[in-house]
């Protein structure tokens, strides 16, 4: 009966929805085909048996590694088997949904050999790869060094009787340690060492070395290899195999040396090629734009979990003879709906920064290199930005969902553990604010110069403008216009930024400005950041959006999105005297407005994220919203509740229990 009850809750808010949710669909998924592919893979995956992830939490961690091979075998065989296409293929390990060495294989050896290697590099070695006839990794990161690329200590000495490249670890902190796939399963790695020829150190490059032997995987000589241990979280990340790995004096051929950026000839003279060094991080800007795209998928996820579940659940007060729904809580709003607003805003912001990747890539090929600087800022910042909003917001989501948000069958509790580490791999994520910062302060610098600044720093052109111009908010409805809204976002930035660069010109060295003022080059970068994603939701807007209603929806949340950064950062918008207290004011009533707006699409704007519930993994985010008769299903499936009285209860629960029936007779 009660179950009945809570599938028609969710019945009855698909019925509210204003909009074409189909057109949603295909907006969310960027585009017909992309729905298309993206809707058959998750199908595919959550109609396979082999696929099922429910028992992850309660595998031990030899079991769970095992599993995760299994997977990653039995999607390599239904991709060749079915001919997949790239992007197929990559959808369906996304659905797949367990982090696996794999997505090194493909997600940065692969790309890294592409980027780095030359044209002869790439016909030796990428068949290979392409074929998983070898299995690589991308192993940069030390015990003792990360952040600090420079810093590493492995070393890629040439001797050149040989032609030969001797690859070692001379220190223990020299030892790679992090590399996901490198513990058990890869071949190969990509590994980050300082070239040394004839006594000098020219700096870090990669080398392709072989780790493990193709006929019976033992370390090859020289070799110590291992994964890392158990990580954060049942479940959770420990399905990957972050593996240690120590070089004793191991030889490659010369030609294993990536050599698109430096070159090392016969006779060992280093000769560096026309594009710039930094290139050798490019590796690391794919990659941060691609967790920009999947920030987006995380954190919709955990909303669509929290939302469906708020409209299921009930607490005090009465409507219709029930309690009230929790969703109807404008405190429950405030803090649900931005998060909302935020998923379709890093939607958005990924698609932009897709196209700004492909569009520096198709520049370096031709040897423009004018816009490196900036795809490295925007892809650092944003990675930053949209990481750490979504790591917190899935815990808000698990609050949201109250005590059964803690259940591991809620999906919260793995979801969280398992996107917690995208603040820190790929560049932490203050240090990469910096970066941010650093490119703004360059910018800042240069205006004088007549250096112009390009792209997402444009407006730094109006910089005298924008230092003085007022908000042009009179009444509420003036909170809805996009130009107020993106000119009050440009103004906040450029004032932090000015102020900022004030305060570095008065330090003699800059290294001691920028160690001093760290934190706030940190609130001016993300300043900056949120003025990007919320520009590139307006300019989203601007183009042409099908589907009934579609539109106001999205200006609704492009609203919220703005509004609700502006009353969590107020302190920002008034020290730079952008917005008065009044005009603050007016903006929290809109947001109130706005939510009562969204309200009854909620449901409906989740539902366009398309997941199945073999995707979502929550029992609280199911479609049909019948959660509880589920929760009580999976409470009985805990291996905990296979007998009536637990295991260890002769030994420790009975003599307790009678000792205590002994004392309470004395
Ligand atoms: C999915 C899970 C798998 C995870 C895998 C991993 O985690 S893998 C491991 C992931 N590991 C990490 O993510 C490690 C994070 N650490 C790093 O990326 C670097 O150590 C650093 C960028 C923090 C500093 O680097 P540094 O000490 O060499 O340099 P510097 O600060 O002195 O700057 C010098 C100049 O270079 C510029 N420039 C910098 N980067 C780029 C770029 N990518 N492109 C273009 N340009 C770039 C910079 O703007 C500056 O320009 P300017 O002002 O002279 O015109
Ligand atoms: C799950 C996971 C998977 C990973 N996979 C890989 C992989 O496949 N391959 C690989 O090579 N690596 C991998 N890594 C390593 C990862 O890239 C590094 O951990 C990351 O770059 C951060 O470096 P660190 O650990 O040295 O942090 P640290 O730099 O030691 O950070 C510690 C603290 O110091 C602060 N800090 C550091 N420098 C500065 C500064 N200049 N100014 C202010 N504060 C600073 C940071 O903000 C942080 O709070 C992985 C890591 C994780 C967690």
């Amino acid at each position: 009966m009660e179950a009945e009850a809570a599938v028609d809750y969710l019945v009855d808010e698909r019925s509210k929805a204003q909009f074409d949710i189909d057109a949603m669909k295909i907006i969310w998924a960027g585009g017909k085909h992309e729905f298309e592919v993206s809707d058959r893979m998750a199908r595919l995956v959550a109609s396979d048996p082999v696929f099922r992830k429910d028992n992850r939490a309660i595998l031990d961690r030899k079991e769970l590694f095992k599993n995760t091979l299994r997977k990653a075998a039995h999607a390599w065989k239904r991709i060749i088997e079915l001919r997949l296409s790239e992007q197929e293929a990559s959808k369906l390990r996304f659905f797949v949904d367990e982090p696996a060495y794999t997505d090194l294989h493909w997600g940065m050896f692969i790309p890294v050999i592409k980027g780095q290697g030359t044209e002869e590099q790439r016909k030796k070695w990428l068949p290979m790869a392409y074929r998983m006839q070898i299995i690589g990794c991308y192993a940069q990161t030390e015990l003792g060094h990360g952040s600090n690329v420079q810093g590493l200590e492995t070393t890629a000495t040439f001797d050149p009787e040989l032609d030969e490249f001797v690859i070692h670890s001379p220190t223990l902190t020299s030892s790679k340690w992090w590399p996901g796939g490198l513990g058990r399963a890869s071949t190969h790695a990509v590994v980050f060492a300082r070239l040394i020829t004839d006594g000098k150190d020219h700096g870090i490059n990669g080398f392709i070395v072989q780790l493990r032997s193709l006929d019976d995987h033992l370390p090859l000589p020289g070799i110590i290899i291992g994964d890392i241990g158990m990580k954060f979280g049942n479940g959770a990340y420990n399905t990957m195999d972050n593996g240690f790995l120590r070089f004793d004096h191991v030889r490659i051929p010369r030609d294993q040396m990536l050599m698109r950026v430096k070159q090392v000839t016969r006779e060992g003279k280093v000769v560096q090629s026309d594009v710039p060094w930094q290139l050798l991080y490019g590796t690391m800007v794919y990659v941060r734009q691609t967790i920009v795209a999947d920030a987006s998928c995380a954190l919709s996820r955990a909303v669509c979990i929290a939302t469906r579940y708020s409209a299921v659940r009930r607490q005090f007060g009465s409507q219709n003879g029930h309690e009230t729904q929790v969703i109807d809580y404008r405190t429950q709003q405030s803090r649900l709906f931005p998060l909302l607003a935020s998923a379709y805003a890093f939607r958005f912001v990924g698609e932009w920064l897709k196209w700004l990747y492909m569009d520096v890539t198709q520049r370096l090929q031709a040897r423009d290199f004018s816009t490196l600087p900036e795809a490295h800022a925007c892809t650092a910042g944003l990675k930053s930005l949209t990481t750490s909003v979504t790591a917190d917001a899935i815990e808000e989501c698990r609050k949201l969902c109250g005590g059964h948000g803690y259940l591991c069958s809620s999906g919260l509790p793995e979801l969280f553990a398992v996107y917690v580490p995208a603040c820190t791999y790929e560049g932490d994520n203050i240090v990469l604010l910096l970066q941010v910062a650093r490119f703004l302060m360059k910018t800042v610098s240069q205006l004088g110069s007549g250096e112009r600044p390009v792209g997402t720093t444009t407006y730094l052109l109006r910089l005298e403008h924008l230092l003085q111009c007022p908000c042009d908010v009179q009444g509420a409805e003036d909170w809805l216009k996009p130009d107020v809204v993106v000119q009050l976002f440009e103004a906040r930035s450029a004032r932090m930024t000015v102020a900022c660069a004030k305060s570095l010109s008065k330090f003699s060295k800059p290294e001691d400005g920028f160690m001093d003022l760290s934190a706030d080059l940190v609130s001016v970068a993300t300043a900056h950041c949120q003025l990007i994603v919320v520009s590139k939701f307006v300019e989203k807007l601007q183009q042409d959006i099908p589907g009934e209603g579609v539109k106001q929806q999205l200006e609704a949340l492009c609203s919220i999105y703005a509004l609700s950064l502006l009353k969590k950062h107020l302190g920002d918008f008034l020290s730079t005297s952008c917005i008065t207290s009044k005009q603050a004011s007016l903006a929290n009533d809109v947001l109130r407005s706005l939510y009562s707006q969204v309200r009854p699409n909620a449901i409906a704007l989740v539902d366009a994220f398309n997941y199945t519930d073999h995707f979502l993994g929550s029992v609280l985010g199911r479609y049909d919203g019948n959660v509880y008769p589920k929760l009580y299903e999976e409470a009985l499936k805990d291996p905990l509740n296979e007998s009536v009285v637990p295991d260890g209860y002769h030994e420790y629960l009975q003599p307790v229990l009678k000792q205590r029936l002994r004392t309470a007779r004395l």
